[in-house]
């Protein structure tokens, strides 16, 4: 519950169209998975979880200690394992890590028990998010900005898949929960979802 009824009313819609399935936010690393996700479920009062998280909690480990000690590949693993697993335990918003969207398998998952939301932002925005901190692996090394571009080419067209875009802006969190509500429920009222009443 909030305290403005008309958004009460509106996430209740929502939760209602969800039925058993989750809100699972894909994109890059610095879109605001994480940080969005957790003030999305708060606002529609639905469990959240983030995949990264639990993935550290499951290994006792840090994911720049997973990475160092295991691989990429091990994260990787892992990380297929606690999405399907957590996908079971829906409804639920559920932050992924930014490369879960990029294994078929996790995909195919998503389809079947969520539905996905792309939070995509440009390069520059992304680069000034993660330089707040250094816990990404995947940026520890080389050029930050090279690789986020590199990625962003490897991974947007794929991403892209995802059954709604939401453009993530410099703008309050809550704007941007306010923006992801507002597609989920055109999404899901659209005809041709299936969840039209
Ligand atoms: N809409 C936004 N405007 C400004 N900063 C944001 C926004 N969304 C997220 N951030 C910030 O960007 C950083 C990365 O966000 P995070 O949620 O960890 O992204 P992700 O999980 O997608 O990697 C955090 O410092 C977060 O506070
Ligand atoms: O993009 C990636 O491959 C990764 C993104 C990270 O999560 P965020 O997208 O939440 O930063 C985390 O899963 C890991 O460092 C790898
Ligand atoms: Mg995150």
């Amino acid at each position: 519950m909030t305290a403005d009824p008309e958004q009460d009313e509106k996430a209740e819609r929502l939760r209602g169209l969800l039925g058993a399935r989750s809100i699972v936010l894909v994109g890059m690393m610095g879109a605001g998975k994480s940080s969005v996700g957790k003030r999305l479920a708060r606002r529609l009062a639905l469990p959240f979880a983030d995949a990264d998280t639990e993935i550290e909690q499951a290994a006792g480990m840090t994911i720049p200690e997973i990475f160092a000690l295991h691989g990429e590949p091990a994260f990787r693993d892992g990380e297929k394992k606690v999405i399907a697993r957590l996908l079971e335990a829906g409804p639920m918003v559920l932050a992924t890590g930014g490369g879960a969207y990029m294994i078929e398998e996790t995909r195919a998952a998503i389809a079947s028990h969520g539905i996905s939301v792309w939070l995509k932002a440009e390069l520059d925005v992304l680069l000034r998010r993660v330089r707040r901190r250094d816990d990404r692996p995947l940026l520890k090394s080389g050029d930050p900005e090279a690789t986020l571009a590199r990625l962003i080419d490897q991974r947007y067209p794929v991403y892209a898949l995802a059954d709604v875009t939401v453009v993530s802006h410099d703008v309050p969190q809550d704007m941007m929960v306010d923006t992801v509500i507002e597609a989920l429920g055109c999404h899901l009222a659209a005809p041709g979802s299936g969840d039209e009443t």
